[in-house]
């Protein structure tokens, strides 16, 4: 089932972005004295800026009138010193919050990475990766982002303001009043933009996700569209989404450059219009030159924190929105509890009883309404130290069944114990410590071949010996004659194996911890006849040790199992030895045979 982009619905949905921004409160909370401590340095540093034109004053009206050399050097002396301290002040804010929010982002990061790999699968089925990985970088750089700049500065250049503008009424109160003429129609303008800010960041956000998604697709998947010449496709697949992407990043930047022309605009038409009346206060002798001087200068020191507000609020914006992204999957329902006993605390349920399944039903959260669950009250009793085979015709949900003893998926009913303990019950992290399993695509990660096998045995790892019996066990002679032996990388970074090598090893990985319930999935489906025997042999005095469900296809495979159990129609229809099943059971001798149809979902709901 491929991957989709999560609900786009809250792209669509206003919202507000303090609220949005508010989530962050946890993180923030363990830094808010470095936070508090850099801002008040920064309003000391923006403010020791506001008194440089106030040494201008002095400066015009006093030295320069007088015309005295020393005094027009102490006051540039003074202004020099107080750029020194201004932008020192600036570098130790700076200083302050670096580390402090380095650590916010890997702290979120962590908490993301935990929390998916807590999710059950049925949320991984239909997230994109795209989207997810998006969501643990580009998001959480711009809420560091927002963290270091936007968060401190919306409150340090207002403050600076305030304290400008005190300084500026003290000068002039006309000239003040002419300043504040725009103030309104840009707080107008800045609540607008915000809104389609908003609605804009997100769809770019949102695109990100996707077009990572469909450059991973397209790098996994490199040879099967090598092999079917898909590449034109894919690339131009690539090339929409680009240019989907490129469009909302465009019309964001148009959104940003009208509030910023307006920004830059009117508070220039402002001071110009000061400057006039100003000129025309002096000749009429109602203001002194330095004084003219003193509030001009400070009217453009305060332009930066005006013009400063339009991409502070965008990076604002931003922040929200990756707030939200990053939050979705944070408060997604389902992620695996840990209810029940903790890890390690429930004691090993007795021997005696096997693998149970009673009435279990199951349906996928996303199946088409209406339609027949895939499972519909499978009884199953699979004795301690027994082997039973599963057969079924494809796509009549044996791996679907077989996930749910580990509790990949959730049954929507029913239960299964496991030596009489209802594994619902039991803390995941020691159900699977007690049910390993190999599925029928084996996926090794980046890590050298001891290390994918060892991944298998419990929290107390495996030894060298135990590897190299599970090695032997999976027919997995061939590692030692990797470049690097058993050191040898292998996975998606690694040295290329063959399809028939991966699953030996991920067979190895699932018995290396000598589990006490064994499950696989068409374990052998890629060896060749001569290997796939070799497997076997060795394989009995391991199944002799443990409780084991396998999914079959052909019958060397049901040839490991005591017993067989045939799935049709959503249940266990028959149980039996393979000889008897062969005697007594026409679908059995179909399916053994070769002449396996696929369900079609009419057939299996027919069947009920
Ligand atoms: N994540 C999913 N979401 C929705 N439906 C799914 C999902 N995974 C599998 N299915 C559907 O469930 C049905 C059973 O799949 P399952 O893989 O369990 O069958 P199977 O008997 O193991 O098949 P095979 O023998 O081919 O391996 C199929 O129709 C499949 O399309």
């Amino acid at each position: 089932m491929p991957a989709t982009t999560p609900d786009p619905a809250p792209a669509a949905r206003p919202r507000s972005s303090i609220r949005s921004l508010l989530r962050l409160w946890p993180y923030v909370r363990p830094i808010r004295g470095r936070l508090a401590t850099s801002a008040v340095v920064g309003v000391v540093a923006s403010s020791t800026g506001l008194l440089i034109p106030l040494v201008l004053k002095w400066l015009v009206d006093g030295p320069v009138t007088d015309q005295d050399p020393s005094g027009v050097w102490l006051g540039g002396g003074l202004v020099l010193l107080l750029g020194v301290l201004e932008a020192g002040l600036f570098g130790l804010r700076r200083w302050l919050v670096a580390r402090p929010l380095a650590g916010v982002e890997a702290s979120m990061r962590g908490d993301l990475y935990r929390r998916l790999q807590r999710l059950p699968v049925a949320f991984h089925d239909k997230w994109a990766s795209g989207q997810l990985l998006s969501r643990a970088t580009t998001d959480l750089q711009i809420l560091r982002m927002f963290l270091a700049f936007p968060l401190v500065f919306l409150f340090v250049n207002a403050t600076t303001l305030l304290v400008g503008f005190c300084i500026l009424l003290a000068q002039s109160p006309l000239l003040t009043l002419v300043l504040l003429g725009p103030a309104a129609p840009l707080v107008v303008l800045s609540m607008r933009f915000e809104t389609r800010y908003a609605l804009a960041a997100r769809r770019a956000q949102d695109q990100a996700g996707d077009l990572a998604t469909l450059v991973e697709e397209s790098v996994l998947g490199v040879r099967i569209i090598k092999a079917f010449g898909r590449h034109r496709t894919q690339s131009q697949a690539f090339h929409r989404q680009a240019r989907d992407l490129r469009g909302t990043e465009l019309h964001k930047a148009r959104l940003l450059s009208d509030l910023w022309a307006i920004i830059m605009t009117l508070p220039e038409l402002a001071i110009g219009v000061a400057l006039v009346v100003g000129v025309l206060q002096v000749s009429d002798d109602k203001l002194s030159a330095g004084t003219l001087v003193a509030f001009l200068t400070t009217a453009l020191a305060l332009r930066w924190p005006v013009e400063s507000i339009g991409f502070l609020l965008a990076m604002s914006n931003e922040a929200a929105t990756a707030a939200d992204r990053y939050f979705e999957p944070m408060t997604t329902d389902g992620a695996e509890s840990s209810a029940g006993a903790e890890a390690g605390t429930h004691p090993a349920a007795p021997r005696g009883d096997g693998l149970r399944m009673e009435g279990v039903r199951f349906r996928y959260p996303d199946a088409p309404a209406g339609s027949a669950a895939l499972l519909c009250g499978v009884d199953l009793h699979i004795r301690s130290g027994e082997t039973m085979a599963l057969v079924g015709a494809t796509g009549c949900g044996k791996t679907t069944l077989t996930a749910l003893v580990p509790r990949l998926h959730e049954p929507t009913g029913g239960r299964i114990t496991l030596d009489g303990a209802d594994t619902a019950e039991m803390a995941v992290a020691r159900l699977r410590e007690l049910v390993a399993v190999a599925f029928e695509e084996p996926t090794l990660f980046s890590a050298t071949v001891r290390e994918n096998v060892a991944m298998g045995a419990g929290p107390d790892g495996a030894g060298e010996a135990e590897v190299l019996r599970a090695l032997e066990i999976a027919q997995c002679g061939f590692v030692h004659a990797l470049p690097d032996g058993l050191d040898t990388q292998v996975g998606e970074q690694g040295l290329s194996l063959s399809g028939g090598q991966r699953q030996r090893l991920a067979l190895a990985r699932a018995v290396v911890g000598r589990p006490q319930f064994l499950i696989l999935d068409d374990p052998l489906s890629a060896l060749d006849v001569h290997t796939e025997a070799l497997v076997e042999a060795a394989l009995r005095d391991v199944l002799r040790e443990t409780t084991a469900l396998v999914v079959a296809h052909r019958p060397s495979t049901v040839q490991l199992a005591d017993r067989v159990a045939l799935m049709s129609g959503g249940r266990i229809t028959a149980v039996g030895t393979h000889p008897e099943l062969l005697r007594d059971n026409a679908e059995y001798r179909r399916l053994m045979s070769g002449l396996d149809t696929v369900v079609e979902p009419l057939e299996r709901s027919d069947a009920r």
